[in-house]
């Protein structure tokens, strides 16, 4: 059972392979080609960039391509300016990868044609902050929205007012028209949120920006550069047009696993992690033996204690928890599509009906180990921990359920 839940992961995951989904759609990039005399300028970002380059060079064999990733993900790669940037907290050579972005898009003429790559993380790795405000300020921003609960889209909106390049800045940056394949790694797949929308309109203004900071409760700690860079008004502008093209998502990882054989679930993995495993259990409870279901999203971890673990591992045990009376045999496991939940090298957690069992004879208890959120060493003891390695791409969280 532990293998047919891990080949459909499996299959969830090559579904994001960042390689293949930009392959698969160089036919409509190169629908739009360069005009007399112009070329291609390729810039790819975020945690995927550089396999989505490679991907992309393969089909435009006289181009090369600017590539900004995080580090650990920036091997060199032929034809390609392979730089690492500062990830999840934005750096100074973040910020000089921003400046060649401007630089190459600025040289980008009509009859050229940009071809942006845009993954997740790109956010963080771009850093490009307005007139008056500086990087030091813009790293603690980012301090202060990570610890304020904010959501994605509400963070990358503020990020947005305080930036260059994010929310279209790079069609406002150059004359050549855009092309983007987008690998989503947010839930609902909003383009104006992945990586904060380099080639797309922003989420909102900057008042609705600084309405948000005052909202999550961080206006009054935010550095005063940053207060006035919220409190100016942009005009709005229209944006040249792009062709923006989703390839690769969370939904189309599931649809994946689907026609690998298992059947939609129909809850998406979202909301607070307990709430979502109780959800989860109600969904599968009356499942017929045999059944194996799938899941995708993201859920998020109230922290209650400085523990080991991650959002997925955390949603594996409260699953085995709420599923105490559930009887087995069942498999339950769930993985964050990147290979890593949370700060340690975990993938997820794989649990069953002996999970409760393994983990109170290791002499652990688990209302405790919840409590610290110390998922990792408790499924450690169980032998339910999954690790499968960095997997190359990142369209959020996947699970699965099977009946025996
Ligand atoms: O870079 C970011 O903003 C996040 O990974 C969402 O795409």
């Amino acid at each position: 059972m532990r293998d047919r839940v891990m080949a459909l992961l499996q299959a969830g995951v090559a579904a994001a392979d960042p390689g293949r989904a930009v392959a698969a759609h160089m036919a409509d990039v190169l629908a739009d080609p360069p005009g007399p005399g112009g070329g291609w300028t390729v810039i790819a970002l975020g945690k995927a960039a550089r396999a989505m380059a490679a991907a992309a060079l393969e089909a435009l064999p006289e181009a090369e391509a600017l590539v900004i990733t995080n580090r650990g993900n920036d091997a060199p790669l032929a034809r390609a300016r392979v730089l690492a940037s500062g990830h999840p907290v934005p750096d100074a050579a973040g910020e000089a990868a921003a400046r060649e972005v401007e630089a190459l898009l600025h040289r980008a003429g009509p009859a050229d044609r940009v071809l942006a790559l845009i993954s997740g993380g790109g956010s963080a790795m771009l850093p490009a902050p307005v007139d008056g405000v500086s990087l030091a300020e813009k790293q603690e921003v980012n301090r202060l929205l990570l610890g304020s609960g904010a959501d994605i889209t509400q963070t990358n909106l503020v990020r947005q007012a305080l930036s260059r390049l994010k929310g279209g800045g790079w069609l406002r940056a150059t004359r050549a028209p855009v092309t983007a394949l987008i690998l989503s790694d947010v839930p609902g797949d909003d383009l104006r949120v992945i990586a904060s929308g380099p080639t797309v309109s922003p989420i909102g203004s900057v008042a609705d920006a600084a309405a948000m900071a005052r909202r999550l409760g961080i206006w009054d700690r935010l550095p005063g550069p940053v207060q006035a860079a919220l409190s100016g008004t942009r005009a709005a502008e229209a944006l040249p047009p792009a062709r923006n093209i989703l390839v690769g998502s969370n939904g189309q990882s599931v649809a994946a696993m689907i026609a690998a054989g298992a059947a939609d679930g129909g809850v998406p993995l979202a909301g607070d992690v307990e709430e979502c495993a109780r959800a989860l259990l109600e969904v599968v409870r009356d499942a017929a033996p045999g059944a194996t279901l799938v899941f995708g999203g993201e859920t998020t971890v109230r922290l209650t204690g400085d523990g080991m673990g991650g959002r997925n591992q955390e949603l594996a045990l409260r699953f085995a928890r709420a599923a105490s009376d559930l009887p087995g045999p069942w498999v339950f496991a769930a993985m964050g599509s990147d290979g890593r939940d949370g700060p340690g090298e975990a993938a997820g957690g794989i649990v069953d009906d002996g999970t409760l069992r393994r983990i109170a004879a290791a002499g652990l208890d688990l209302e405790d180990v919840l409590a610290r959120n110390d998922s990792t060493p408790a499924l450690a003891a169980a032998a339910d921990l999954m690790e499968t390695g960095a997997t190359g791409t990142n369209v959020a969280d996947l699970a699965v359920f099977l009946r025996g």
